[in-house]
């Protein structure tokens, strides 16, 4: 598992280490890990070449620039800057608030013979200061490395002017940045992002990851993310968890020996109009593929889901009526009439785990969803999250982990937010906010979730808790698009056909 702590989580970790550690032991332990990332990336063994013409790899002759900001984050950066400049860099800091760069930091790195430049931030846009601003712009995209320490743990809003164009003209040049901690200019706590921020190809994290290099939009500012240990001892919740092969493979269902179709989950799904067939095709795919002992249909679609699939138990009329299930899946491709609302109605009168998609979520009424006694699971895109809070789009993707965290205690319910990174968040607000990070740009096809919603159905029907269900169908879910893509357009029915390969990968470990 990895876990995401929030900043008021990390600060106090570090007081309680501090207050037992000779002081400045802790920067030490960061830039440290911070000098070995920068060293490897000089050496050609990161996640970008950092290698320019006429230089060998390694640290030695390489040119690297700091960018130094106010706190403890341009403390970190000047103490590996110092370190690789012992090492034969030829390091230069630029100082964006010169009066407050880290006292210590900036000894140690001109007694290791690194070059200290006053680039305060506010003379940015100075005609007086241009040739200075002209001068440092073209250092930044001759370096081999650039450093970001303008802001960490402390950062407020996006990079103010100054040091919005120092990042800007590296990353122009595409010269390698390392991020300190965190890519300066996101929220740390959210994955926010409010203004111009740092675009890193590494970023090295220190003790805990933190939400925003997981969440969407700022973990596309992050790049590659490596964590260094300097025990910190975060003890509670995460804010956020990301599932690995490990995780995932102890929550799938394994049949055992006295297993039949009954105790390994019937899942019921109800998807799919004579507008839309395929959608209940698709969703029963899903199911059958992820380990339910038996799938029922209840349908306008029954006639093309047991033409597909003959070993599907389907009928025509009303969910209620076709018999036990341990699960509903009900909305893919249901249509918007009156006939599709009384379905939702007559799936969430029962009293089994429900899991709510697509145009199903048209129909929910949030005080029945919250009176409900067995668990609720919806699995909203941003435009359908959007809708049911009342708000635009945008401003669901602007703000995915607040946004799923509120539609889970609004409606009571256990949500999964779909997108480039789906994120899962129960209504009990305690518990960390699961990140998915396995799905593929190929896997936003049409009818890609509606597979989801039979996966995450089926694990429902085996007995996993909502989230866990959600959170495991999710991982599996993308797994099997990359093992279905491998480079290439996939079509909804790949992504459920590579599900026995993705499941069989997890469990490989
Ligand atoms: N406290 C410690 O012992 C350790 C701290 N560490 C580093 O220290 C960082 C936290 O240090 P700080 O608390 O000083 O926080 P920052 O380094 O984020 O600096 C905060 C200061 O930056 C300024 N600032 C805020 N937003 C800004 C913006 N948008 N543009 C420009 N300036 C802005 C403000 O003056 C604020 O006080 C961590 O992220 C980590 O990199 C690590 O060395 C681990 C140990
Ligand atoms: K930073």
């Amino acid at each position: 598992m990895r876990h995401a702590h929030s900043v008021q989580a990390v600060r106090a970790a570090e007081s309680e280490l501090m207050a037992r550690l000779p002081e400045g032991a802790l920067m030490q332990r960061a830039a440290a890990g911070l000098a070995a990332a920068c060293a490897a990336l000089l050496a050609g063994r990161g996640p970008v070449p950092a290698v320019r013409p006429g230089r060998g790899p390694g640290v030695y002759g390489a040119r690297v620039v700091l960018l130094v900001g106010a706190g403890g984050n341009g403390g970190d950066a000047l103490y590996a800057g110092a370190r690789l400049a012992r090492r034969g860099a030829g390091v230069a800091a630029l100082l964006l608030a010169p009066g407050k760069a880290h006292r210590g930091g900036l000894t140690a790195l001109a007694a290791a013979g690194g070059e200290i430049i006053e680039t305060a931030e506010e003379t940015a846009t100075d005609p007086a200061y241009a040739a200075h601003w002209h001068h440092v712009e073209r250092m930044l995209t001759r370096a081999d490395l650039v450093v970001d320490g303008i802001t960490g743990l402390g950062g407020r809003g996006g990079l103010r002017t100054g040091a919005a164009r120092l990042a800007h003209a590296a990353e122009a040049d595409k010269v390698p940045v390392v991020a300190v901690d965190l890519p300066s200019g996101i929220d740390a706590d959210t994955g926010e992002v409010h203004g111009p921020a740092v675009t890193a190809d590494l970023t090295v994290t220190f003790g805990t990851h933190k939400p925003g290099l997981l969440v969407d939009p700022a973990r596309e500012h992050a790049g590659t993310v490596r964590l260094i240990d300097i025990g910190l001892d975060l003890p509670g919740p995460a804010a956020a968890e990301a599932l690995q092969h490990a995780d995932v493979a102890a929550l799938l269902p394994r049949p055992a020996p006295e297993s039949d179709k009954y105790r390994r989950g019937v899942v019921g799904i109800c998807a799919g109009s004579a507008r839309y067939p395929g959608a209940a095709v698709l969703c029963v795919h899903g199911a059958l593929r992820t380990g339910a002992g038996a799938v029922r249909y209840a349908g306008p679609g029954d006639q093309a889901v047991v033409a597909r699939f003959p070993e599907t138990l389907v009928s025509s009329g009303l969910p209620s009526e076709a018999g036990r299930v341990q699960a509903w899946v009900v909305g893919p491709g249901l249509g918007e009439d009156e006939e599709a609302g009384r379905r939702v109605a007559d799936v969430l009168a029962q009293d089994v785990p429900v899991l709510v998609d697509a145009d199903g979520l048209r129909f929910l009424d949030r005080d029945r969803l919250r009176a409900r006694t067995a668990p609720t699971l919806l699995t909203p895109h941003a435009g359908e999250a959007a809708r049911l809070l009342g708000v635009e789009r945008e401003h669901v993707e602007a703000a995915r982990l607040t946004s799923v965290r509120r539609l889970a205690s609004e409606y009571g319910a256990t949500v999964l937010l779909k997108g480039s990174t789906t994120l899962v968040a129960a209504p009990d607000e305690s518990m960390p906010v699961r990140v998915n990070a396995t799905g593929t740009p190929w896997l936003a096809t049409a009818g890609s979730g509606d597979v989801l919603s039979g996966v995450a159905g089926s694990l429902l029907a085996a007995g996993l808790s909502a989230r866990d269900a959600a959170s495991a169908g999710a991982y599996l879910h993308g797994l099997a698009a990359r093992h279905a893509a491998d480079g290439a357009p996939v079509d909804a029915q790949d992504v459920a056909g590579a599900l026995p390969a993705a499941w069989r990968d997890v469990k490989r470990g």
